[in-house]
Formats: structure tokens, C-alpha cells, sequence
């Protein structure tokens, strides 16, 4: 690897192979069955996927990058210990490697950056077979704001030639655009995404002050991001807390490189330095471009944002 791309350009490049091989572990322990699934909290899991994909990822990115500041959703793994050789991906994807780094990001060191790392975005999802919503985000953040990003999704069915292959990675680099996907305008009517496994009174109300003429209810930021990318949703609304960094890290810098906008339910950016805390307390409001996303705030009631505020 040609040391002379920087840094940014490498750390993405690193992520795209990276995160196909934590897509592979996540699948390869679904296959097996084991899936250890442990409660962290109220609707919230952690399985043998989520465990070992987080270990793939971090310890394949600190061998190349040591200091790096990696902040993982799974801390504590209960299986620390070696990690299998094979699980450390010290190639690079060819074709972003090549991509022109912005001239902002040309000088970036790696104590300047902080990664992001959802190992496995959609568990809820994931144990219950619902496996397209689930994806691995990897975010990538400069002066705390996401620049770069990698949205896996190990199960997506790719046909190559007559050949079937598994899973799909999404790339996102400001100011250079995205990869991995063919964009697709919103559609013509107000077409809304939110969860399908973390919703309360105050989610049904600011999605029911929208007018959309559909609701589509699906696990995972990460797939959410995808939906509105692909032209299958317009606006994703989350009012509720429940997301951490990790989870809108990746998705928000892919949506930025595709034109797209992601904030809070009070319109404001969520900041991604290593000390921030980690919850999104004020929900999530995304759509993939400025016009969708200044309507939807326009409809979110005063007073449901200062409920979501003074939690
Ligand atoms: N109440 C919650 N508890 C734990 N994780 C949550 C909660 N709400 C949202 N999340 C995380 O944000 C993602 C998007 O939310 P949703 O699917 O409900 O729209 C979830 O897949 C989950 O990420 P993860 O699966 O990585 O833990
Ligand atoms: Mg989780
Ligand atoms: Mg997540
Ligand atoms: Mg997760």
C-alpha cells in the first residue's frame, strides 16, 4: 500500500475490506446458530456477531492505524483474547484507494480522527431473520464531524454475471461522492422510514404530523440511510432517544457525500468528537436532500421538541 494517498483515503479504503469480512463473521455465526444472544438493557441485545465482528474491526484498524481513537458500541467483549489471524484485514479495496482526497482532509493525522464502529446495526433484527435491515457501519470523523463513512449490508444479494454473491458495501467521502450503490431520486410522494422495533407514543406522534403517504418500518440506521439513498423512502424520522454516535456516524457521512442532510428532531448536528456522550438523546431526522428535511422539521411540533430536549 502506497503510503503516499492520505491517510483518509487509506483509513477508507481499510474500512470498505474490513467491513466486508465483519459482514462475513455475521454471517457465519447466524449459519452456525449460536447466536449467545445477551440483554444489555430494555430492547436492547448483543450477540456473538455483534462480539466478534467489533473485534475483527477494531483489532484489523489499530494493527494499521494504532493511533487511531476507535470507539466501538460493544465494549467489554466477553471473548477478549487473541483474535483469529484470519479476522485482521490489512488489505485495502483497490478502487476507493484511488479516489482524490479533498484537499481539507490531505493533511488529517490519525490522532485527528476518530472512528465510529457499529459492528452490527439492526441486532433486534438480526435475531429475529429480518437480515437485509442489517448492516456494518463504520464512521470516520475529523473536528467532530463526519467525513467519511462504510455501510455494509452483509445480506444483500448481488448478482455478478450468473453468479450469486453476498453482501454489498456502501462508501461516502465529502466533497468526492459515494460508491458501492446506484442512486435513485426520493419518490414522488412523501415516503417516511423509521423503526420498526423501538417505537413509544412521542415516534408515532412526530411521524403522524408529517402527511406521508406511506410509513415504512424498518430496523437499523444504517438500512434506513440506504432506503433513502436508493430512492425507497424520502425522509427517515426517529423522535425518540435510543440511537448512539456509532449508529449515525457512517450513515450521516455516506447521506452527506449524496447530496442528503442528518440531524436531530430539533434540526441540529450531532457532533462526533472523542469526548462527546455517546446517546442521540434528541431522536434522528434525515432525508437526501436540504428541501425534504426543512419540511419535515417544519411539521415536528414545538412542543414535541422540547419534550424530546428536556429528557
Ligand atoms: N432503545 C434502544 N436501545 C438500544 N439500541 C437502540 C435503541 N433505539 C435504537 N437503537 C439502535 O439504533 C438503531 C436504529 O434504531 P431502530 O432500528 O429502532 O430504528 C438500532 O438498530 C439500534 O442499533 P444496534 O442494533 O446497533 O444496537
Ligand atoms: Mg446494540
Ligand atoms: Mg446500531
Ligand atoms: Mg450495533
Amino acid at each position: 500500500m502506497s503510503t503516499s494517498v492520505p491517510l483518509i483515503v487509506r483509513l477508507l479504503s481499510s474500512s470498505v475490506s474490513v467491513a466486508n469480512r465483519a459482514g462475513k463473521i455475521v454471517r457465519d455465526v447466524m449459519s452456525k446458530g449460536e447466536l449467545g444472544i445477551i440483554e444489555k438493557g430494555k430492547d436492547d441485545y448483543q450477540t456473538e456477531a455483534d462480539r466478534s465482528a467489533q473485534r475483527c474491526i477494531i483489532a484489523s484498524l489499530s494493527a494499521q492505524y494504532p493511533k487511531l481513537n476507535i470507539i466501538g458500541e460493544e465494549d467489554n467483549p466477553d471473548n477478549e483474547g487473541d483474535v483469529p489471524s484470519d479476522w485482521i484485514v490489512l488489505e485495502s479495496d483497490k478502487d476507493v484507494l484511488s479516489l482524490e482526497c479533498p484537499v481539507a482532509l490531505k493533511s488529517v493525522k490519525e490522532e485527528d480522527i476518530v472512528v465510529w464502529v457499529d459492528p452490527l446495526d439492526g441486532t433486534s433484527e438480526y435475531t429475529q431473520g429480518f437480515l437485509e435491515h442489517v448492516t456494518v457501519l463504520i464512521g470516520i470523523s475529523v473536528n467532530e464531524k463526519p467525513v467519511a463513512g462504510v455501510i455494509h449490508q452483509p445480506y444483500y444479494k448481488n448478482l455478478v454475471g450468473s453468479e450469486k454473491k453476498m453482501g454489498r458495501t456502501i462508501w461516502g467521502l465529502q466533497e468526492v461522492g459515494v460508491g458501492g450503490y446506484t442512486p435513485a431520486p426520493p419518490p414522488d410522494s412523501l415516503v417516511i422510514t423509521t423503526t420498526r422495533s423501538h417505537s413509544n407514543p412521542v415516534v408515532e406522534q412526530a411521524l403522524s404530523v408529517m402527511n406521508a403517504s406511506q410509513i415504512l418500518r424498518v430496523g437499523g440506521a444504517g438500512y434506513k440511510v440506504l432506503q433513502l439513498l436508493e430512492g425507497k423512502a424520502s425522509v427517515y424520522v426517529f423522535a425518540s432517544s435510543g440511537c448512539k454516535k456509532w449508529d449515525t456516524c457512517a450513515p450521516e457521512a455516506v447521506l452527506n457525500a449524496a447530496g442528503g442532510k442528518l440531524t436531530d428532531i430539533l434540526g441540529n448536528f450531532y457532533k462526533y468528537g472523542a469526548s462527546v456522550s455517546h446517546p442521540n438523546k434528541t431522536g434522528v431526522l434525515a432525508a437526501v436532500n436540504d428541501e425534504l428535511h426543512s419540511y419535515a422539521l417544519s411539521r415536528i411540533p414545538q412542543e414535541l421538541k422540547e419534550a424530546l430536549s428536556n429528557k
